[in-house]
C-alpha cells in the first residue's frame, strides 16, 4: 500500500468529521453566519502567510533542485491563488489591510502553524510535505464533495469552486506524489514521525472550523 494510502486511511474519522462540521455544512447550505467566515478569513491570511514560509524551507530543504524548483512554485501559488482569494473576500467584508496586519491569531491558528513550522525546522522536505499535505488535500475532498451546492451567498459559491476545481487537484496529485516518492527514501523511524505530523495537522484542521465556528479568542482573565 502506497504511504499516502496509509495516511488518507489513518484521518478517514477526522477527515469525515471535519466535512460534517457545521462551519462546513453552514457554507454548503448558505447558512454560516458571515461573522464566523469573517474569523475564519483573518486567522488564514494569517494561517497562509505561516504556510507559505512553511513551503519556503521546503524548497531550501528539498535535496533534490527539481523538488525545490517546485516547492518555490508552490509558495507563489499560494501567494497568488489563495491570498489573492481571500483579498477579494476581505474586500466583499469590508476588512481592511491594515486589519489583517494587526490580527493576533487566535490559539488554535498558532498552535496549527507553529506545529507546522517546528516539523518544518527540525526536519526534512519529507516531514514538511507531511504537514502541509492535509491542507491541500482535505480541502479538495472538501471542495469535491460540495460541488453540487450553489448557496446563496457568492462568497461561499466561490470558496467552494476554488477548492474543487481539477486545477488544485493537479497541485495536490503532485504533493502526494512527492510525499510517496520520500517515504521510499527514508527509514521507518522517518516515515512514523511524517504520519504524526500528517494527523497532528488534520487534528489542527478540524480545529480550526471549530475556532471559526465558535470565534475562538485568548483568555482575558477579567
Ligand atoms: C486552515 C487552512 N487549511 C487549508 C487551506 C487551503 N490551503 C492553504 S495553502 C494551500 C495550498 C496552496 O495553494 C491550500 C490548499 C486553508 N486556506 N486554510
Amino acid at each position: 500500500m502506497k504511504f499516502s494510502d496509509q495516511l488518507r486511511e489513518a484521518v478517514e474519522v477526522s477527515w469525515e468529521a471535519s466535512f460534517n462540521h457545521p462551519f462546513v455544512q453552514g457554507i454548503a447550505k448558505g447558512t454560516l453566519p458571515l461573522a464566523c467566515f469573517r474569523h475564519y478569513l483573518l486567522n488564514d491570511a494569517y494561517y497562509l502567510s505561516q504556510f507559505a514560509r512553511v513551503q519556503a524551507l521546503g524548497a531550501a530543504k528539498a535535496e533534490d533542485l527539481a523538488d525545490s524548483n517546485r516547492m518555490a512554485a508552490h509558495v507563489q501559488s499560494t501567494y497568488n491563488a489563495e491570498l489573492s482569494l481571500h483579498e477579494k473576500f476581505a474586500a466583499q467584508l469590508g476588512i481592511t489591510h491594515e486589519q489583517i496586519i494587526a490580527f493576533e491569531p487566535s490559539p488554535t491558528a498558532y498552535a496549527y502553524t507553529t506545529h507546522m513550522m517546528s516539523a518544518a525546522y527540525s526536519g526534512h522536505l519529507g516531514d514538511i510535505i507531511a504537514a502541509i499535505l492535509p491542507c491541500y488535500w482535505l480541502y479538495h475532498e472538501i471542495g469535491e464533495r460540495l460541488q453540487s451546492y450553489t448557496p446563496d451567498e457568492p462568497i461561499y459559491r466561490e470558496w467552494i469552486s476554488a477548492y474543487g476545481g481539477e486545477g488544485f487537484r493537479v497541485l495536490v496529485d503532485e504533493q502526494i506524489a512527492r510525499l510517496d516518492k520520500i517515504a521510499d527514501q527514508v527509514s521507518e523511524a522517518d516515515r512514523a514521525r511524517m504520519k504524526r505530523h500528517f494527523v497532528i495537522s488534520s487534528h489542527y484542521e478540524f480545529k480550526f472550523w471549530e475556532m471559526a465556528y465558535t470565534h475562538e479568542q485568548w483568555p482575558t482573565y477579567s
